[in-house]
């Protein structure tokens, strides 16, 4: 069970328990100030939920990551090879695809300024495009995003979809040059207090080697990919001294980076509905989702699937993980080859109805 200790951290409820027991020995009590306790506790929680951003402890077990990695592949199998079922999931329904950025299209480096796509990747999704609406879901600044992947043709749904953006460049999927173009920012009424933040994580964050921070317009990431493991306590601690001052704010994760943004009710999975929404999809039936991504926020639209219960989420993972996709790929060389097969796919099912 969860409990709320300040309004943006959440500790489990067991451990605020324990932590205000006194020790077995009778004397040694020293009454910490409860404050002080949370303190500790939150620092503790974002430290491990730090630690599990680096999936690697498995590797200390062979055995039992083998085991595990078994039992993991068979409930969530790989796309590539369920690629069969899959297409004849959507059969009679029109595929949309969502995709993340960091990890999914580009691998992940150390300098987020450097994660480029390659050139066959924006091939692969230039072609995905032209059969499918396409979209780009992401906790980047869109306008960031925009410059790794230089399609005109897709949306754009930046800082963790809290930015979106319809296509400039008509494709058949969006004729009506007349309608105005879609723009969306939920938070927008946010955009001076995370500039301030922003400001103020740089400057705190300076004397930790390896920390950077981030401005992603709606949200803000602070990276400690480079930090070494000693100062994450330090950098966490930080992190929190600035927060502490912003209730409207709350703290997510993602793959070595503390990410920090509105408390609105927002996220990639309300992005995926808007964007459905957008393209015409709002109370289809005859629609198939496909959200592709590998980070912990891309779970919230793969829930938002299952709770649809339309198409499909592919998780980007070469460890095990809890996670609501249904399916798995390794890395975004799979990722591309699935794209692929999609397009590959799609052509033939138009040669052969134009030959009916
Ligand atoms: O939603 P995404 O497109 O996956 O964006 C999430 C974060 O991605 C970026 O960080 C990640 O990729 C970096 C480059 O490979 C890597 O250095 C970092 O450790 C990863 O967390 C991006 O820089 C963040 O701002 C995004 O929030």
């Amino acid at each position: 069970m969860l409990t709320m200790t300040q309004q943006n951290v959440v500790v489990p409820a067991e451990e605020t328990k324990r932590a205000q027991k006194p020790p077995a020995i009778p004397g040694a009590y020293i009454p910490i100030p409860r404050r002080t306790v949370l303190k500790t506790l939150e620092i503790n929680a974002w430290l491990d939920s730090m630690r599990a951003s680096s999936p690697t402890h498995l590797k200390s077990t062979p055995s039992l990551a083998q085991d595990h990695s078994s039992s993991w592949i068979l409930n969530h199998p790989s796309a590539l090879d369920m690629f069969q079922q899959i297409i004849h999931a959507s059969k009679g329904k029109q595929i949309v695809m969502f995709l993340d950025y960091d990890g999914t299209l580009s691998p992940i480096v150390d300098d987020p300024d450097r994660a480029f796509m390659s050139d066959s990747m924006r091939k692969t999704v230039r072609k995905l495009a032209t059969c499918f609406p396409t979209a780009i879901v992401t906790g980047r600044c869109r306008d960031k995003v925009y410059n790794f992947v230089r399609l005109a043709e897709l949306y754009y749904a930046g800082s963790h979809g809290m930015d979106i953006k319809g296509p400039t460049k008509t494709s058949k999927y969006n004729k009506d040059t007349k309608s105005e173009a879609v723009l969306f920012q939920p938070a927008a009424e946010f955009l001076p207090l995370i500039d301030e933040v922003y400001q103020q994580l740089v400057e705190k964050t300076k004397s930790t080697p390896g920390a950077r921070v981030e401005n992603n317009k709606f949200c803000v990431s602070v990276h400690f990919r480079c930090v070494d493991e000693k100062k994450w306590s330090e950098l966490a601690q930080q992190v929190r001294s600035v927060l502490n001052k912003y209730r409207k704010l709350r703290l997510s994760q993602g793959r070595k980076v503390l990410e920090i943004r509105p408390t609105i009710k927002w996220d990639k999975g309300k992005a995926l509905d808007f964007l459905l929404e957008s393209l015409g999809f709002a109370d289809c039936s005859d629609v198939f989702p496909v959200y592709i991504g590998d980070d912990r926020t891309d779970e919230d639209a793969f829930k938002k699937l299952r709770d649809r219960g339309q198409g499909l989420g592919i998780l980007v993972s070469k460890f095990p993980k809890d996670t609501n996709a249904a399916y798995s790929l390794q890395e975004p060389n799979e990722v591309m080859d699935f794209l692929q097969r999609l397009v590959e796919w799609k052509k033939e099912s138009l040669q052969a109805s134009s030959l009916m």
